[in-house]
């Protein structure tokens, strides 16, 4: 078995006298694709941010890429994990322009400053342009792409850098129809690509899980309510107990529809 990507023991995190994360057990292998998904406040993002090495846990143990965190070097830790969070797109300068945006990953910063770029580089950024669809925008500037594009040049910046685990927190929220159902078909068969890295992907709705995504992480109030394979965790039962009202689950086709009972 190859080693875990993400390994998490009984991680909590307590902010402010609040317990946001309740002793969390997770572990995410290389060839898997994980969706997070749970009501406001349950700790989602809290999680992902442990995931980045942008949070370190209260107790607990977090490993990272075979890297204990709070032991190794977050720095040495950060470049090898991809995250594209709306957070992450505020410190993209609105008039940078996009074949920018992706090819500073390769350098690790946002935003142009002196740096040289090689062929190799602007040839890898153009490729990774290509693949998630925005080869017409790579001289529009970020600001005036529309939200469905400016989440596409989020996940191709994250792609960029080559990571070996790819954190993407809620990536469809806020696109129209058309948007995300582009969308989610570019993650789809991103997921469905073995060369790919693990995945882990934030979402409110069972309707934004992408086809080909393997597992999943039912939290809520900070802790797992279930967690494993999709075709065994994500049910209508697992669901109710999570969002704490009769929810009924259906499903054709790799797509998930769910409403109250
Ligand atoms: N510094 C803090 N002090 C106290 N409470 C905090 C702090 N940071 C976050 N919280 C609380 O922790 C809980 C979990 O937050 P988190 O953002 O991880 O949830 P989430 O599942 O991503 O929510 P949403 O779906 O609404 O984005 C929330 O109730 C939030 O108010």
């Amino acid at each position: 078995m190859s080693s875990p990507v993400l390994d998490f023991s009984k991680v909590s995190v307590v902010r402010g006298g609040t317990r946001i994360l309740d002793q969390v057990n997770w572990v995410v292998l290389p060839d898997e694709r994980w969706v997070i998904l749970g009501p406001n406040g349950a700790g989602k993002t809290t999680l992902l941010q442990i995931a980045a090495a942008a949070m370190h846990p209260t107790s607990g143990v977090a490993t990272l890429l075979g890297e204990r965190l709070g032991k190794s070097d977050v720095f040495d830790i950060k470049p090898r994990i991809g995250l594209a969070s709306s957070a992450m797109a505020k410190r993209i300068p609105a008039d940078e322009v996009v074949l920018d945006v992706v090819l500073t990953a390769a350098y690790a910063v946002t935003g142009r400053w002196n740096e040289v770029y090689e062929d190799v580089d602007v040839n890898r950024a153009r490729r990774v342009l290509a693949e998630w669809k925005l080869s017409a925008f790579d001289d529009r500037r970020f600001g005036t792409l529309s939200d469905g594009e400016q989440k596409r040049v989020q996940i191709a910046r994250a792609v960029m850098a080559d990571p070996e685990v790819l954190l993407l927190d809620e990536p469809a929220a806020s696109l129209d129809l058309g948007s995300r159902e582009e969308l989610l078909q570019l993650l789809g068969g991103f997921a469905s690509n073995p060369k790919s890295p693990a995945m882990v992907m934030v979402t409110h709705h069972v309707e934004e899980i992408p086809p080909g995504f393997s597992h999943v992480l039912l939290l809520a109030g900070g802790a797992v309510t279930a967690a494993g394979p999709i075709g065994e965790v994500l049910t209508s039962e697992n669901l109710t107990a999570t969002f704490g009202l009769p929810i009924e689950l259906t499903s054709s086709d790799g797509r998930f529809t769910a409403r109250a009972a």
